[in-house]
């Protein structure tokens, strides 16, 4: 028999996605409560995720960008990283980021317990308290927020070696003179550049013969010469066979460009796996993928009343889609626990999804690219400018960047865009709402932008592109 609910909702998970669906929930005024089992609070985008790298790459593109500094007429010298002031500033902009979401969490809008929770049936999940006691608690509905961990793959010697994942990088142990890096995505490729701006050697090992992951094709080709020019060291179509450590110092086997290398750090950044295991969840017939909660797009589960957000859902495991996804979920969870609507409206998925990697030089990709377009059976028509060949990525000193964007070839509505080249992430969300809203290019157009600027290059993209669309 279904136990009579202590709440309209109970949130397991208290990162960006959690936090969100408690807020939202609350907000419409129903009982809910926040279960979380890390101390301190804030959740992995916070403590140990964007805000400590982004923090780090500030520095790293700081101290590249003083080296570069005789490109620009100015002579300086050397620049020296002082490691301490570093970890330090990242220590204390991590704090003040975490108080924020600790003063937001506590402050009585929802309620927040400390524990690890589990189902134990469908309406009941148990969770431990801090005095070791189990507690059980019963809702209506459920939000499912519990993240991620890192992956590592099991290569003969690694567990028993002081290698890092994200986790270790962002606390910065120390600057290593050669670092080598496990994986070429969002973590590998971001992490290379970032050593490599604060003076360390890189080299990336890199299964495939392309690197950043499913990026354009062609930009990865950018960052592989990028990266090149400035020192960085590509392996690729070669496996990690075995490690070894002795006196501070990694020996690793390899097969494929090179039999051997030899480092002072070890970063793997072979992805990250949904934190499901320990819930309960195939107990209670909730359908999984590879350890991910399989959700609509209204975040709802396998079981209608029990919906999931964040990186433990989502197939694309970055922050503003936890948020959204959060308050898609807490927003859905609590119509059902109020009204008992099952059809409910609130959706996450965007047509102009966004996902950007903070390398050097940025990387963006939005919405559709050209072979979804052709696997929906679009005929697109492809804009392009390249910075080499734009008044302020010539002024900044932009050699090989460059946006592209796609549109309907016939009525010219803009589908999808990347590229890369200077912060190409932040002046990449024009396009993004453009493509949300179903703007043209036509209307697009309209638009001037601010001359000279970086954003230009987006409109001479579209402009490329529109000459070729039928005269309405
Ligand atoms: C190094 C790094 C850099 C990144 N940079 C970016 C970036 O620049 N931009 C971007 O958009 N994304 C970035 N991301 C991804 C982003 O951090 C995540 O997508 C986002 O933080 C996920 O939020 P979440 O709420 O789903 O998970 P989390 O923030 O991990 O929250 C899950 C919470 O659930 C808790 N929990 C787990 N199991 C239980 C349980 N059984 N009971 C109770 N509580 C439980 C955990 O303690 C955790 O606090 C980065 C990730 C990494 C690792
Ligand atoms: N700017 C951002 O938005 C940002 C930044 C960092 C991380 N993140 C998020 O964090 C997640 C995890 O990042 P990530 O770089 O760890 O994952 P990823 O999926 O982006 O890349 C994993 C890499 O490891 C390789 N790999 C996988 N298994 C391997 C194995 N056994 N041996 C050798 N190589 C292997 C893959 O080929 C790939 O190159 C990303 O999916 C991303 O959403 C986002």
């Amino acid at each position: 028999m279904k136990p009579t609910a202590s709440h309209d909702l109970i949130v397991i998970g208290g990162g960006s996605a959690g936090h969100a669906a408690a807020r939202t929930a609350a907000g419409l005024g129903a009982k809910v409560a926040l279960i979380e089992s890390a101390e301190p609070l804030g959740g992995l985008c916070i403590l140990r995720g964007c805000m400590p790298s982004k923090t780090l790459i500030e520095t790293a593109n700081r101290m590249r960008a003083i080296r570069d500094a005789a490109r620009f007429g100015i002579r300086v010298a050397e620049p020296e990283l002082d490691v301490d002031a570093l970890r330090d500033r990242v220590r204390s902009l991590v704090s003040d980021f975490r108080q924020h979401r600790e003063s937001e969490m506590t402050s009585g809008r929802y309620k927040l317990l400390h524990g690890s929770a589990s189902f134990t049936s469908e309406h009941e999940i148990e969770f431990a308290t801090e005095k070791g006691e189990s507690r059980t608690l019963t809702a209506t509905t459920f939000v499912i927020a519990t993240g991620s961990t890192p992956s590592v793959p099991p290569i003969p010697g690694l567990a028993g070696t002081p290698y890092w994942t994200s986790d270790h990088v962002v606390h910065l142990p120390f600057l290593p003179k050669h670092l080598a890096v496990l994986g070429s995505g969002a973590i590998g490729m971001e992490c290379a550049h970032l050593f490599e701006g604060l003076g360390s050697q890189v080299t990336v090992i890199a299964r495939g013969d392309s690197i950043m992951g499913k990026m354009d094709p062609e930009i990865g080709t950018v960052i592989e010469a990028e990266s090149g020019d400035r020192g960085i060291r590509f392996l690729k179509k070669t496996d990690l066979k075995s490690v070894t450590y002795r006196q501070n110092h990694f020996s690793l086997s390899l097969e494929g460009a090179a039999d051997s290398l030899e480092a002072d750090a070890l970063l793997v950044a072979t992805g990250r796996t949904p934190a499901t295991a320990h819930l309960g969840l195939e107990g209670i017939g909730i359908t999984l993928e590879d350890g991910r909660i399989l959700i609509d797009d209204r975040c709802t589960t396998s079981l209608s009343h029990i919906f999931a957000a964040g990186d433990c859902a989502s197939p694309v495991p970055v922050v503003h889609l936890a948020v959204i996804q959060g308050e898609v979920a807490g927003k859905n969870a609590i119509r059902l626990a109020k009204d008992g609507h099952r059809d409910t409206a609130a959706v996450w998925n965007r047509k102009s999804a966004m996902s950007g990697w903070f390398t050097e030089p940025q990387c963006v990709e939005i919405g559709m690219s050209e072979k979804e377009a052709q696997e929906k059976g679009i005929t697109v028509l492809t804009g392009r400018k390249d910075y080499s060949d734009q008044g302020k990525g010539i002024i900044t000193g932009c050699q090989r960047g460059f946006v592209k964007v796609i549109a309907d070839a016939e009525n010219g509505r803009l589908l999808g865009a990347c590229g890369t080249g200077p912060l190409v992430i932040e002046t990449a969300h024009i396009l993004q709402a453009a493509i949300e809203l179903g703007v043209s290019a036509q209307d697009y157009l309209a638009i001037p932008h601010y001359h000279p600027t970086l954003a230009e290059a987006w409109h001479r993209a579209v402009a490329d592109l529109a000459d070729r669309l039928p005269v309405p």
